[in-house]
């Protein structure tokens, strides 16, 4: 608590919660951060002022986009970075008998008040190598911090990209519902994925735990279990209902939706469509309807969804119409989709011309089972009359990757600017304390993304400035650009005066994050061979890269 107001002391009294998991503590990190803190402690090293960046270094999913997700709860956790007394002798137990006191003297007094976070606004579109945040200060706290921060980040800037995926699959118009949580890793791989896939674009979760914690829109039908559990129309004691304006009473809502099943069975347009259907799925669908009439929506493929669960739904919601009630539809949750969904389009237009019912072949049609990116693409290529899917299991484990692969690396200590060398290229770290843009051209779409040193000036409007792939020496580009925008933004200034960005609501990410995506130019969007998307350095950066990569490197012996 101390550490709390000390902390949000400098930052104009806002007081940042602590992270929506307790899981999430200082001692959510690798053991290897504590043995690196007191070999740094020990050598007295743990104060020099380190900065890392925390980035990723291909885009998920065969895609050139990525969405960034996670900042707030990673702000949550250094807003709040205090050692309890337990843990402090848990780590005492974990670490050799011969870690000197004084080390866990001064985990005791740490916080995150000597630390600075600079990051790309949460729901933003980013892309690989460009910081997702750039954290400055001791390097001991620096280095606790790696892990946790790259776990916020990774599962929730996968799956957020994951909906988004899904939702430029599936087109603005369509209703997307997650219903993962049954099939998530775990409570928090549930949660996380019902707040990160309602932030990449979903409309609504199943997920009541994160309805209530974050104010998502719930949404739900019932299951196979509601339906079958009814054996016959007799089971229900009370079939009356009330008309929708209170006016009058229908004393039997069973022997109604019976009736209009009659009418249906013989109507011109319907006849031979189907013969008996199951009287136990007519029973469920009433006493649903008895339970909710102004919200009625079936779950119609339990037993034959032609045959049965259309007639029977359809004779369900014409009793209730009767009484001044609109259904609102049906779910399927089996058999071919696309089909099945025309013909019970069908069959709502059927009736609604039969019957003389306005709106009813407008009635909704949720589709749901085993849904991913590629069979909503399928769908839309053969054509057909879904209006909301129910996704879970492919979206909320992320499937097609299991990873976004971050990683947190060190750029400088000391103001001194660090590599890290690999055989491979695309594993080289982008040294120095840097700064981002985002460059847009003249049609409005982000153009490239080009990082600098902290002190270049920045790229100006309408000022060509050269960007340099960064390992590449020949792919280089002049841009003109028409607006420039500065990613790298203060969220947490530790006990500096600089100014802090605000950690906008769950609502206004998502809005940020839909914008962003529209804006996208559409060739790097695309499912088939997208276009990269540019990310570059100033000619100053590539240079001093390279300077310091000759520097780094060994040079070989041949013999
Ligand atoms: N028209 C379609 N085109 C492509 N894929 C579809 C289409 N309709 C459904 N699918 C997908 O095909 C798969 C069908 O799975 P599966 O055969 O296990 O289910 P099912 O037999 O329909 O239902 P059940 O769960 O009752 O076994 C699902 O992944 C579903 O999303
Ligand atoms: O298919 P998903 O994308 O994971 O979406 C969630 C699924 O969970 C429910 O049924 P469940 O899978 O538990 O049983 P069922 O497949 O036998 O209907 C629901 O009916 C969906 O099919
Ligand atoms: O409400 C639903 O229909 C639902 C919720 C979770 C999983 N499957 C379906
Ligand atoms: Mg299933």
């Amino acid at each position: 608590m101390d550490q709390q107001v000390k902390a949000n002391g400098n930052c104009s009294g806002r007081v940042v919660e602590g992270p929506t998991n307790p899981m999430v503590t200082p001692l959510l990190t690798d053991l290897y951060q504590f043995t690196m803190a007191y070999a740094y402690w020990k050598a007295n090293k743990h104060q020099e002022r380190a900065v890392f960046d925390l980035y990723f270094r291909k885009n998920p999913f065969g895609g050139e986009y990525t969405v960034f997700a996670g900042l707030e709860e990673c702000i949550r956790l250094i807003a709040n970075f205090k050692f309890t007394e337990d843990e402090i002798s848990f780590i005492r137990e974990s670490l050799p008998g011969s870690c000197e006191d004084g080390f866990f003297d001064y985990l005791r007094g740490l916080d995150c008040s000597e630390v600075e976070v600079y990051s790309i606004a949460e729901g933003s579109v980013v892309f690989p190598k460009v910081p997702l945040l750039r954290i400055e200060g001791p390097i001991a706290v620096a280095q606790l911090l790696e892990t946790p921060l790259v776990n916020l980040v990774n599962y929730a800037s996968l799956v957020a990209t994951n909906a988004a995926r899904h939702r430029f699959v599936a087109g603005k118009s369509k209703m997307l519902l997650e219903f993962g949580l049954r099939r998530a890793q775990g409570p928090d791989g549930g949660i996380s994925a019902s707040k990160y896939c309602y932030l990449g674009g979903f409309d609504a979760t199943s997920n009541v735990a994160a309805g209530r914690l974050f104010g998502i829109p719930l949404r739900g039908t019932h299951s196979h279990a509601f339906v079958s559990s009814y054996m016959s129309p007799d089971e229900i004691i009370d079939k009356s209902l009330r008309s929708a304006d209170g006016s009058s009473s229908c004393e039997d809502l069973v022997s109604l939706a019976q009736t209009w099943l009659s009418k249906i069975q013989w109507s011109s347009s319907l006849r031979g469509i189907f013969g008996e259907t199951n009287q136990s799925e007519l029973a469920a669908f009433t006493s649903y309807a008895l339970a909710f009439p102004i919200s009625f929506l079936a779950l119609v493929d339990t037993y034959d969804v032609m045959r049965s669960g259309i007639p029977n739904f359809c004779a369900v919601a014409l009793a209730l119409n009767d009484l001044g009630y609109k259904a609102v539809g049906i779910r399927l949750d089996s058999g071919d989709l696309a089909y099945l969904s025309c013909e019970a389009r069908k069959f709502f237009r059927a009736i609604e011309k039969e019957f003389g019912v306005p709106g009813f072949g407008k009635m909704s049609i949720t589709a749901s089972n085993d849904l991913n990116e590629e069979t909503l693409d399928a769908l839309n290529k053969q054509g057909h009359e879904v209006d909301a899917y129910g996704i879970g299991t492919y979206l909320v484990t992320c499937y097609a990757q299991a990873a976004l692969g971050c990683v947190f690396k060190l750029v400088e200590i000391n103001n001194q600017p660090r590599i890290k060398l690999s055989e491979d290229v695309s594993k080289v770290s982008i040294p120095c304390k840097k700064r981002s843009y985002r460059l847009y051209g003249r049609e409005g779409y982000p153009l490239v993304d080009i990082m600098t040193g902290e002190n270049e000036p920045s790229p100006k409007v309408g000022e060509r400035i050269l960007c340099r792939h960064p390992f590449n020496e020949s792919k280089r580009a002049y841009v003109v650009p028409q607006q420039v925008e500065e990613l790298l933004k203060c969220y947490w200034p530790g006990s500096s005066d600089k100014p802090r960005e605000d950690l906008p609501p769950l609502k206004d990410i998502r809005d940020r994050c839909i914008k962003q995506l529209e804006i996208m130019r559409p060739d790097h969007m695309r499912r088939l061979n997208p276009t990269p998307y540019k990310v570059s350095v100033s000619a100053k950066l590539y240079d001093f890269i390279h300077f310091l990569w000759l520097n780094e490197a060994p040079v070989g012996e041949l013999q």
